[in-house]
């Protein structure tokens, strides 16, 4: 049957998308895309809650003007030949599940802040024929700094839409057993490569303003949940702490960087490091932790230092990756 005169093309039928979303990085390590970058993350009103009146003349007047050409040297020590970590690898997610959720049905990933923009690739995939996309934000415990400010933006753009695709998104999966036992497997995998023994395993988990656990936000539970799930799955203790304080309000504690240079002057001499919060590797992990976190610690004392990378695209990251996502497309999509 043709369509009367003027009807716009109809999108090809029922198919089911899935986005990865992340964060968002600069597109390049020099200071002007820092630049660029720091300033659309600092100014979302869900990261810096303070009022825009008071906020924007320190982020233009100050943070931009020092914080990007810190940040760029920063990216230098960890961009790769593929670009950004964190892009890289989140594009890889996306590649090894493509298919995972039935054929034709797309898997793509996008950036909160940035490129791949989530407003693009959502109507990419909407003219590709999706009428159903499961947005999946890739943080495993709940935040509104990073969880609901990338649903929030995918529902802008779902404001422009005449037609809009059914939407869901990915609930958290800090207590998963899939993310634990995947979790598990990736440090004792670690471990057992190591050519030292431990005397403590931290977590670190990026950290937040105190502020927003007494307003009600359940990150800090999320990550103590997982902190101690892990635990018992490993049958050791886990030192947990919060790293990458920003601004001078309160952060949750203990901090990261504390924490490393007081170990071995409690006689913790050996530690191996995991960020269980980063579905995958970044400036945060590899530059603060791997790098600023190693100085700091044999700095201090300390003779071993080992830090243990995130489940990424490795091939256990991408099975729990398509158990909960699989799970969260329950009715919609059947496990390829
Ligand atoms: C995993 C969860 C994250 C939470 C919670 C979070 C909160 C948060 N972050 C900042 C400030 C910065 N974060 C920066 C980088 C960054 N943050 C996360 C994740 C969380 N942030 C990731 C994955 C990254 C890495 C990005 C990359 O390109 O690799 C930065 C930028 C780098 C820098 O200049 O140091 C800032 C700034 C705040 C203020 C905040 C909560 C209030
Ligand atoms: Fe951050
Ligand atoms: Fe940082």
């Amino acid at each position: 049957m043709s369509l009367p005169d003027g009807h716009p093309p109809i999108p090809a039928p029922d198919r089911i998308g899935v986005l990865l979303v992340n964060l968002g990085t600069p597109s390049a390590p020099d200071a002007t895309s820092v630049r660029r970058y720091l300033a659309e993350f600092l100014s979302d009103r869900r990261v810096v809650e303070i009022p825009p009146l008071i906020w924007q003349p320190i982020l233009r007047g100050i943070i931009l003007r020092t914080r990007p050409k810190k940040s760029a040297h920063a990216y230098q020590q960890v961009w790769r030949p593929d670009g950004s970590p964190l892009a890289a690898i989140t594009k890889a997610q996306s590649d090894a599940l493509q298919g995972a959720f039935g054929a034709g049905n797309p898997v793509d990933w996008a950036m909160r802040y940035g490129t791949p923009s989530i407003a693009d690739r959502l109507a990419a995939m909407r003219s590709d024929g999706a009428q159903r996309i499961l947005i999946a934000p890739l943080y495993p415990q709940y935040c509104a700094a990073t969880t609901a400010t990338a649903n929030d933006k995918a529902f802008e753009a779902l404001a422009g839409m005449r037609w809009q695709p059914a939407i869901r998104t990915l609930p958290p999966y800090h207590d998963h057993p899939a993310y634990i036992a995947a979790l598990k497997a990736s440090v004792e995998e670690s471990l057992s490569r190591l050519d030292f023994e431990p005397d403590a395993i931290m977590a670190s988990f990026h950290g937040m303003p105190q502020r927003t656990l007494e307003l009600g936000d359940p990150y800090h539970c999320h990550c103590r949940k997982t902190a101690r799930l892990l635990s018992e799955a490993l049958g050791r203790e886990l030192t947990v702490t919060f790293q990458s304080r920003f601004g001078r309000a309160k952060w949750l504690e203990p901090a990261t960087d504390a924490t490393l240079a007081a170990l071995p002057g409690k006689g913790v001499k050996k530690v191996a490091i995991v960020a269980p919060g980063f579905s995958a590797d970044c400036l945060e992990t590899l530059e603060e932790l791997a790098i600023r976190g190693r100085e700091t610690f044999l700095g201090a004392g300390g003779s071993q230092f080992a830090y243990l990378p995130c489940l990424n695209d490795s091939s256990g990251g991408i099975d729990m990756l398509r158990t909960i996502l699989s799970e969260a497309l329950a009715g919609w999509a059947q496990p390829a």
